[in-house]
């Protein structure tokens, strides 16, 4: 049985459909959810599910103490579902390739620093773009460019507000984020 802990900053959307698909699981459990924020509602949504949680902040992340609370809860992959703190060097070598990241635009457009949540969608409306998506990646060193393991897309019309493509576009990752983590474990 796998281990999985997710690490989140905002309402956690993303990781209760986790939570809810791997819930009566053989394959994999959710051990841990974690956040940098005291308030955010995911702490809320793992209660729900009796999943432990824990926060930290980015000193925390970045001296390591993050990382050794995941080794000590045997943690098999790392999740990162609405997380808006870069993953440091240090978590990246405990945990090489088994980092997963959502991001909610077609990389290698619309990523990088300054590039989550609705400034995103903002962007790609303000761009005029047809088409928007999800890109499911490994997390390397830097933001948004490691390996690329799934992308869906959707059409946007111009009449579109930010809001109605955010719906769009978190409909795509509710849908796939949970069976493309069961594919990679
Ligand atoms: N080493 C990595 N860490 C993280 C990655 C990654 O690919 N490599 N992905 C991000 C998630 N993300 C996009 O998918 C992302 C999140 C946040 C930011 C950003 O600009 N953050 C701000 C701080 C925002 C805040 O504190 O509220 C910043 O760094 O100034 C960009 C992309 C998760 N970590
Ligand atoms: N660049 C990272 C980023 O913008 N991530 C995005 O934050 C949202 C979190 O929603 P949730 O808290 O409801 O799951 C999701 O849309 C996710 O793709």
């Amino acid at each position: 049985m796998k281990k999985i802990a997710i690490l989140a900053s905002g309402s956690g959307s993303n990781a209760e459909k986790i939570m809810e698909h791997f819930q009566f699981s053989d394959k994999a459990q959710i051990v841990q959810i974690g956040s940098n924020k005291e308030d955010a509602y995911v702490l809320e949504r793992a209660k729900k599910y009796g999943v432990p949680t824990f926060t930290f902040n980015k000193t925390a992340l970045e001296q390591g103490t993050v990382t050794e609370k995941l080794i000590e809860n045997q943690v098999d992959w790392v999740i990162l579902a609405g997380f808006l703190l870069k993953i440091p060097q240090n978590l990246i070598n405990k945990f090489p390739n088994n980092i997963i990241n959502i991001h909610p635009a077609l990389l290698p457009k619309y990523g990088g620093i300054g590039m989550y949540g609705m400034n995103v969608h903002s962007a790609v409306k303000e761009a005029g773009e047809k088409e928007t998506g999800i890109t499911i990646h490994l997390v390397n060193e830097n933001y948004d460019e490691g390996k690329i393991i799934f992308q869906a897309a959707t059409s946007i019309d111009e009449k579109d507000s930010a809001e109605e493509i955010a719906q769009k576009v978190h409909a795509l990752e509710h849908k796939y984020f949970p069976q493309i983590i069961e594919s990679m474990l």
